[in-house]
């Protein structure tokens, strides 16, 4: 089970991350509580050792700008939700990095992974880092096939049920394993870890 945890902000964080054994760590580097500037997201990358991919995150961000973020920052990966065309992934790839596409699953997805170039689908709720959960239910006929992660309202005491429903190759969270919106709860995180993998 792939494990991704996103809207880290701290040194603290990353290392916690690193050492519950989570495969990848998320930035988010636009509008939300949990935004981290370029200088501080460009420091965390360099915190994380090989083997643990970074992520940028971004919504509503051009993908000119999107392109200049992930190479200043250095991460390994960029995430890119909502209206984003082709085009737009065409031209983040174009900087070296790996893809991770997220969408909501609603009528009129492509949930095939790699529709758009990504290496990754991430399915989300519709309102990305907001805690909600969605109906897993809406899987049954469109559930994708490879590397997708399920996201969205995830947390310790869900994740075992969620990952035996809809059963994804990984999961994504960052709601779930804070104390307050934005602040990591360092105990939750190795517990999500430990449960995603139970
Ligand atoms: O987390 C945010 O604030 C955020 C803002 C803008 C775009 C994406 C964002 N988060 C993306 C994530 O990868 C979250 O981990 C994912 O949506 C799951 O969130 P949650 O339901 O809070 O676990």
């Amino acid at each position: 089970m792939y494990v991704k945890l996103c809207g880290l902000r701290t040194a603290a964080d990353v290392e916690v991350a690193v050492t519950a054994g989570a495969d990848a760590v998320g930035f988010v580097f636009s509008t939300s509580a949990r935004q981290v500037d370029l200088d501080t997201g460009r420091r965390l990358v360099r915190e994380v050792p090989e083997g643990v991919l970074t992520v940028g995150v971004f919504s509503g961000v051009p993908a000119a700008e999107v392109r200049r973020v992930a190479e200043a920052s250095g991460v390994g990966a960029v995430q890119l939700h909502g209206e984003y065309p082709r085009e737009a992934f065409d031209e983040v790839a174009a900087a070296g990095t790996r893809l991770v596409r997220a969408v909501a699953l609603i009528p009129g997805t492509d949930v095939r992974v790699g529709a758009f170039g990504e290496e990754m689908l991430l399915l989300d709720s519709p309102v990305a880092g907001s805690g909600h959960r969605w109906d897993l239910a809406a899987l049954d006929g469109a559930r994708p096939a490879g590397r997708w992660l399920l996201a969205g309202g995830l947390g310790v005491a869900n994740v075992g049920a969620a990952v035996a429903q809809a059963r994804p190759w990984g999961v994504d969270v960052s709601s779930g394993i804070e104390s307050s919106r934005g602040v990591k709860d360092h105990g939750l995180m190795r517990e999500f870890v430990a449960a995603a993998r139970a």
